[in-house]
């Protein structure tokens, strides 16, 4: 790990959110069709005896999904996704830029790896906002496509249904779970990315001119480590915010029936679909924000 970003490193919060924002796109348009498998995946009714799993893994689910509704069953549900992880990943950039210049001030000098870590938590914090309604949209969209029955016709369809039917508390169900999800995963997330970047930046040389596989390798591995640690919070997030209205009592019952219903190993429940998608779709993410970051530079040189 390097020791921390350079004080030469500082952007400005406004071009991490602009530039947050391209790679919100890139993240989306590479990672959505294994985001749908591993919904389906983790949602799925469990089977009663004699009866058969819906989908037996990823493969089976992602067979089914194109056999049945062609590539863009894939992309289902991408319409509340492209308005909120576009500037989700937005306001995370933004909030871990400002986390970090909070804690550096007019010192200049170089930020800790607690320090990063922490600035990527605030980044968890802030998109929480958008986070929670816009995943809760996007999970009933997934879900009730691949159980047949076709209650939303769309994003805001969904979302004005859910406002109209039980206001912003079902707007915003599962926020609890989102949080503890987003924020220790988006500290490592970050923190990964940085530290990696700083140590394969060869000596002499500013982070800045780092090659694009290096990017790529650097922002796939900062993706697959923050899944590692989001997935459990995951796996409860998408069972609440899509299970029928007083099937569990509270957030914390979603883990009591998850456990006894499927021990552990159900914490890690679309686990291939969602590790397939991590490298791919974050080294989109931090390239998309890199090159976003460097046009922005070159457009308006000051800082
Ligand atoms: C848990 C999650 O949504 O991770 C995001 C990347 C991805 O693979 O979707 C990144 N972030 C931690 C910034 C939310």
């Amino acid at each position: 790990m390097g020791d921390g970003e350079p004080a030469s490193q500082r952007v400005s919060p406004l071009k991490n959110f602009v530039a947050g924002g391209v790679a919100g796109a890139c993240l989306l348009f590479v990672g959505h069709p294994l985001d749908t498998i591993k919904v389906r995946l983790q949602t799925q009714p469990k089977a009663s005896s004699g009866q058969l799993l819906l989908y037996r893994g990823t493969y089976d689910c992602f067979h089914k999904t194109v056999s049945k509704e062609g590539i863009l069953g894939l992309y289902k549900g991408m319409g509340a996704p492209l308005a909120g992880v576009a500037p989700m990943m937005a306001i995370s950039f933004f909030g871990f830029g400002l986390g970090k210049q909070l804690q550096q001030g007019k010192s200049g000098k170089a930020l800790t790896p607690l320090q990063i870590f922490l600035s990527g938590c605030l980044a968890g914090v802030f998109t929480t906002v958008i986070v929670t309604p816009g995943e809760r949209i996007k999970c009933l969209l997934q879900v009730q496509a691949s159980g047949g029955a076709v209650k939303y016709a769309g994003p805001i369809d969904c979302a004005v249904r859910l406002y109209k039917e039980q206001g912003m508390r079902s707007v915003y169900k599962g926020t609890l779970l989102t949080l503890i999800r987003d924020v220790p995963s988006n500290g490592l997330y970050f923190l990964t990315y940085e530290s990696l970047k700083n140590f394969m930046t060869p000596e002499g040389q500013s982070v800045s001119q780092l090659s694009t596989p290096k990017i790529l390798l650097a922002g796939g591995i900062a993706g697959i480590l923050n899944w590692m640690i989001a997935l459990p919070p995951d796996v409860l997030k998408s069972n609440f915010q899509t299970a029928a209205d007083g099937k569990y009592r509270s957030q914390v019952d979603v883990l009591r029936t998850l456990l006894r219903e499927e021990g552990p190993r159900g914490l890690y429940k679309g686990f291939n679909a969602v590790f397939l998608r991590a490298f791919p779709a974050n080294a989109a993410c931090f390239l998309g924000f890199e090159f976003a970051l460097k046009g922005l530079d070159w457009l308006t040189p000051s800082r």
